[in-house]
C-alpha cells in the first residue's frame, strides 16, 4: 500500500486507569497517512479503550494523543467530520431505509467538503461500495446481521474520513462480504490515502490488511511491525521443504534465498515441490502473547524498539 509521509495518528505514553486498575500502560505508536494499522490482542487487552480515546469518546488518564494534529479530547465538529468511526456494536436505526439513512447522515458532512475531498460520499456509490445495492430501499430492521454491519461501515465512511477507526468491523461477515470489505479497505487506503486503525481477532484478516500490526497485551504494546517483520523477529528461521528422487526433505534456515539458490545449483531440475514457509502470523501472535503471559514482558519491549527502528 502507498503510505504517505505525514503522521495522522500520534500517541505517546498513553495511560488509562479505571478506578484503581491501569488498563493502558504507556502505549506509544504513530500511523502515517494512508497506513493501515491493525491492533491485535486478547480479550481485555485494551484495544477498544485505545480506539475510543483516539475517537474522542473516552478521556485518557495520562499521555499525549493527536489525530490529524488535534487532541481528540478537544476535537471540534470540523475535526470530527474528518474522522470515521465504526463501533463494535451496531446502533439500531431499524425503521430507516438504507438509502434514506445514508442520505440523511451524509448531509451533515456537506459543509466540511474541500476541493480535494468532496463530502459526503455519493449515496448510491457508497451503497455499492459496501455491497448493499440490492438492499438500498430495504428497512434496516429487515436486513441480516452481516448486512447491518455493512451499514455500520457505510456510516463510518459516508463523510469520506481521512482517519477511519474500525472496531471488529467484519464480525458476522460471510466470506464474500469479508473479501469485499478487504477490497474496500485497500481502496480507501490506496486511492484516498485514508489512515485506518482497525481491531480484529481474525489473524488471517490482519495479515491481509495490515501495513503494520500492533500487538497489545495487558495494556502494553508487545510488538509493532509488519506481519513479515514480526515473523522474522520472533522465529528467525524459515522452513524450506522439497522433494528429490521421491524423498521429502526439510531444512530450517535463516537464509532461505541463499539456501534455495544453493539447492538448485547442486540438484537443478531434480528438485520438486519446493516450499518456503515462515512462521504464520498466528504462530507469531501466539508465541508473543504466551511469552507475555508467562512474564517475559521486558524482552518484548526490547523487541518493539528494535522493530520500530
Ligand atoms: N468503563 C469501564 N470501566 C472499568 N473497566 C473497564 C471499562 N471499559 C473497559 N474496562 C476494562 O478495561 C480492560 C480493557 O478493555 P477493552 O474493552 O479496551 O479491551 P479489548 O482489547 O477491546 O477487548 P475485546 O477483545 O474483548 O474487545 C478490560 O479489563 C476491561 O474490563
Amino acid at each position: 500500500m502507498t503510505v504517505g509521509q505525514g503522521v495522522a495518528i500520534d500517541v505517546e505514553k498513553l495511560r488509562m486507569r479505571y478506578g484503581s486498575t491501569d488498563v493502558l500502560h504507556d502505549v506509544t505508536f504513530q500511523a502515517r497517512h494512508g497506513e493501515v494499522l491493525v491492533l491485535l490482542g486478547p480479550n481485555g487487552a485494551g484495544k477498544t479503550t485505545t480506539i475510543e480515546i483516539l475517537e474522542g469518546f473516552r478521556m485518557r488518564s495520562a499521555g499525549r494523543a493527536e489525530v490529524l494534529g488535534t487532541d481528540p479530547a478537544h476535537g471540534d465538529e470540523a475535526w470530527r467530520a474528518r474522522i470515521g468511526v465504526v463501533l463494535q456494536s451496531w446502533r439500531d436505526h431499524g425503521k430507516w431505509r438504507v438509502r434514506e439513512l445514508l442520505d440523511y447522515l451524509g448531509a451533515f458532512y456537506a459543509p466540511y467538503g474541500t476541493e480535494a475531498i468532496q463530502r459526503p460520499w455519493d449515496t448510491d456509490e457508497l451503497i455499492k461500495a459496501v455491497g448493499l445495492t440490492g438492499q438500498a430501499s430495504s428497512r434496516i430492521k429487515d436486513l441480516s446481521g452481516g448486512q447491518r454491519r455493512r451499514i455500520d461501515v457505510a456510516i463510518g465512511i459516508v463523510g469520506r474520513p481521512e482517519v477511519l477507526f474500525l472496531d471488529e468491523p467484519t464480525a458476522g461477515f460471510d466470506p464474500e462480504a469479508r473479501r469485499e470489505f478487504h477490497d474496500l479497505v485497500h481502496r480507501l487506503a490506496d486511492d484516498q490515502q485514508t489512515t485506518i486503525l482497525l481491531t480484529t481477532h481474525d489473524l488471517d484478516e490482519a495479515e491481509k490488511l495490515a501495513d503494520r500490526i500492533l500487538i497489545l497485551a495487558g495494556g502494553r504494546i508487545i510488538a509493532d511491525g509488519s506481519a513479515d517483520e514480526l515473523s522474522r523477529r520472533i522465529s528467525g528461521a524459515a522452513e524450506v521443504s522439497w522433494t528429490n528422487g521421491g524423498q521429502r526433505f526439510v531444512h530450517s534456515t535463516t537464509e532461505s534465498t541463499e539456501f534455495v539458490h544453493e539447492l538448485f545449483k547442486q540438484h537443478g531440475e531434480a528438485i520438486g515441490d519446493l516450499e518456503v514457509r515462515r512462521a504464520s502470523l498466528e504462530d507469531t501472535y501466539m508465541t508473543l502473547v504466551r511469552r507475555f503471559e508467562s512474564g517475559q514482558v521486558e524482552s518484548e519491549v526490547h523487541t518493539i524498539e528494535e522493530v520500530g527502528r
